[in-house]
């Protein structure tokens, strides 16, 4: 496919589309979390790119919504659809649904949309939904406590291709790489002659590393993991919730994931933890080891009187000798007895019962007062724990990073699976409350029962349903507020839905292929001499023509006077009823356009069934070839048949619209 081609694809995007490792395949299957991978690529963006490619791929010109009123029905329907998806991901990628006169666009998306909507919207599914997000990319990753080290050139420029994540140092010998092992927990020796090579520190030779990269950095898997953790988590729980067929092995993710923490370290393994508390708290726990030693030391003291002997004193006070040789002397036993104290102490605050012998060194026979451990064995202490909680770590990385490396497509395709069943579960959702059925395409006109509009300022549950059909041109009338324009929002809901493959809220409906819906809303008002010429230029065009359109028109009477308004609406349901265009007009001078039409007219009436406490009872069904009563004719007719009031003057009134109807009253 030719990316340019895409209408709104510039070189610039173009260029931004190839960066993905398959753009045609995404484009194709209006794959808009693929698109949005692409650097520089918003969902918004990426949805508007994988609708163009729709359009481009069906030769659809994008025209179907000729109209503002087309265009906000279908923004309408399109939110009630979005308010359904849980994830940003699939209220975007719904926005690929879109109104087609390409019938193979509509079918397609009529095949998805009758799996959807089979789709069961379980609340524990939804609620799972609500942690998935498309998946983040790996960094870039940088590893700093490791490093890979080569006296060759060449596997020097080899190294640094494949593990970019890593330091590659050249080293000459064995004392290169003896200092190298100084500065990092890990040296990672990629040439064989450093085989059997003794060096201190974690110096391993491995020339196989770079064939394969996660051995050495195993950061890599583990980042893409511990950045889509929770995603992960929540797209495997999704998956289990509405039993999704998916090739990725859950048991397996989750347990993997379980060993993960946020930032790609390892989780729950006890030793580790162990070692990493044990270097942390080596100082502090060192500290309240001699603290326990000295109180204990104190107490000791304090509680024995020390009889000293005159030479004794005498020799500590003119031969400067430490309190130390009394104590040996004096207060061995408590000596013993306090270091100990002090080592038991810290065996079992550092908790590493591998390294028990060097810690009990920590304290020294030699008695002192106050007790201080030896800080040349704390050093050493801590370098060995350090190294160990290194090299465990790193193990236990690459081991996790093995187990999870197999499971990076499968988990990829996994959460891919999750986004698209909210897409699914939105329609479904869609579907369900509002009562829908699918379409069928057929004949002149459309054909709607049982339609109840969710775009009314009523509850959906409250909306009365409404039968309605036309072939060719009709007009249709009624009282004031009885449902015209309601009608009409029905009619064009209906319609579009149809024609983006979706279900359609009514019992049936049957529509013919159209290839544009120009609904014309209410103006607000008589129009200035500029904007009635170019609405008549506008209907001018409509009318000409062999285009299938629907054609829907409100009040069209308000732009001028209501003489002239009749004439000019007669003139262009004239024209409109020689074209293969289907058309509804709404007007309060129904009669008078029928009379200055040239051609039969259908009038259709949205008539009130009676008055009841003053409030209109309306059927909101037009009645077929049936002129309504208005308003005020319903008030009179009432005013003359009351039997307390001045029958003669309002039955003369009632005459007068009588005399507009009569003709015309098809029944
Ligand atoms: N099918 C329906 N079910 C329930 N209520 C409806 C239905 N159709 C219309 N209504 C109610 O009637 C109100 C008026 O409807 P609408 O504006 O379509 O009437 P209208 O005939 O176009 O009025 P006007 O003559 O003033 O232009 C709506 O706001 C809605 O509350």
């Amino acid at each position: 496919m030719d990316l340019e081609a895409i209408p709104g694809v510039g070189s610039k995007t173009a260029d931004r589309l190839r960066e993905l490792d398959d753009p045609e395949a995404a484009l194709d299957a209006g794959d808009v979390a693929t698109i949005a991978r692409a650097p520089g690529i918003s969902e918004g963006r990426a949805a508007r790119i994988a609708r163009a490619a729709i359009r481009a791929r069906h030769g659809d010109d994008g025209t179907f919504l000729g109209t503002d009123r087309s265009r906000e029905i279908y923004r309408s329907a399109l939110s009630l659809l979005q308010e359904r998806a849980v994830t940003d991901y699939a209220a975007r990628r719904l926005e690929t649904l879109y109104p087609s006169a390409s019938e193979s666009r509509i079918e397609e998306v009529r095949t998805f949309a009758e799996a959807a909507a089979e789709r069961d919207p379980d609340p524990a599914v939804l609620e799972a939904l609500e942690g998935v997000e498309p998946l983040e990319p790996a960094r870039d990753v940088r590893v700093r406590d490791r490093c890979l080290a080569t006296g060759d050139a060449e596997t020097y420029s080899r190294a640094r291709n494949a593990v970019p994540e890593l330091s590659v140092e050249l080293v000459e010998d064995a004392r290169g790489l003896a200092e190298l092992a100084r500065g990092y927990s890990t040296v990672v020796a990629l040439d064989e002659r450093f085989l059997g090579v003794e060096v201190e520190g974690d110096v391993r030779v491995e020339p196989e590393a770079l064939a394969d990269p996660l051995s050495v950095v195993p950061e890599r898997a583990l980042d893409f993991f511990a950045r889509n953790r929770d995603r992960l988590r929540a797209a495997a729980a999704v998956a289990r919730a509405a039993d999704l067929d998916t090739d990725c092995d859950l048991d397996a993710l989750e347990a993997a994931l379980a060993g993960l923490e946020g930032d790609g370290t390892v989780a729950g393994d006890d030793e580790l933890d162990a070692l990493e508390r044990a270097v942390d708290d080596l100082d502090a726990a060192v500290s309240v080891a001699e603290s326990v030693a000295n109180d204990r030391l104190r107490e000791a003291i304090e509680e024995r009187d020390v009889t000293i002997e005159g030479a004794d004193l005498l020799s500590l006070v003119e031969q400067g000798a430490g309190v130390d040789s009394l104590l040996r002397r004096e207060l061995s036993d408590e000596f013993a007895a306090a270091v100990e104290a002090a080592r038991e102490h810290l065996v079992d605050a550092l908790g590493v019962p591998d390294h028990e012998s060097l810690v009990r060194q920590a304290f020294g026979d030699e008695p002192t007062f106050p007790v201080e451990a030896d800080d040349r064995v704390v050093s050493r202490l801590r370098e060995q724990l350090t190294a160990e909680r290194d090299r465990r770590a790193a193990r236990l990385k690459r081991e996790l990073a093995e187990s999870l490396a197999d499971l990076r497509d499968p988990a990829a395709d996994l959460v891919d699976a999750a986004l698209e069943l909210d897409v699914e579960l939105a329609v479904s959702r869609f579907a369900r409350d509002f009562e829908c059925t699918m379409p069928e395409f057929g004949d002149e006109g459309f054909e709607i029962e049982g339609g109840r509009s969710p775009l009314l300022d009523v509850a959906f549950a409250d909306v009365d349903p409404v039968d309605y059909g036309v072939g060719g041109v009709a007009l249709l009338s009624g009282v004031n507020s009885g449902g015209k324009t309601s009608t009409l929002d029905l009619v064009a809901l209906v319609v579009v839905l149809a024609h983006m493959g979706l279900p359609v809220p009514a019992e049936a409906a049957r529509t013919e292929r159209f290839e544009s819906v120009h609904y014309q809303a209410k103006s607000q008002g008589t129009l200035d001499a500029g904007a009635f010429e170019s609405t008549l230029r506008e209907f001018g065009g409509l009318a000409t023509g062999d285009a299938r359109r629907l054609v829907l028109v409100d009040e069209l009477e308000s732009i001028t006077e209501p003489g002239a308004s009749a004439v000019i609406i007669a003139g262009i349901l004239e024209s409109l009823a020689e074209s293969d265009s289907t058309a509804v007009f709404v007007s309060h001078l129904a009669g008078e356009i029928r009379d200055a039409c040239s051609i039969d007219v259908t009038v259709d009436g949205i008539e009130a069934v009676g008055l009841e406490a003053g409030e209109l009872v309306v059927n909101r069904s037009p009645r077929k070839d049936h002129l309504a009563r208005s308003t005020p004719e319903l008030i009179v007719e009432k005013l003359a048949t009351d039997p307390d009031g001045d029958g003669a003057f309002y039955e003369r009134l009632l005459e007068k619209f009588g005399g507009n109807r009569r003709p015309a009253q098809s029944d």
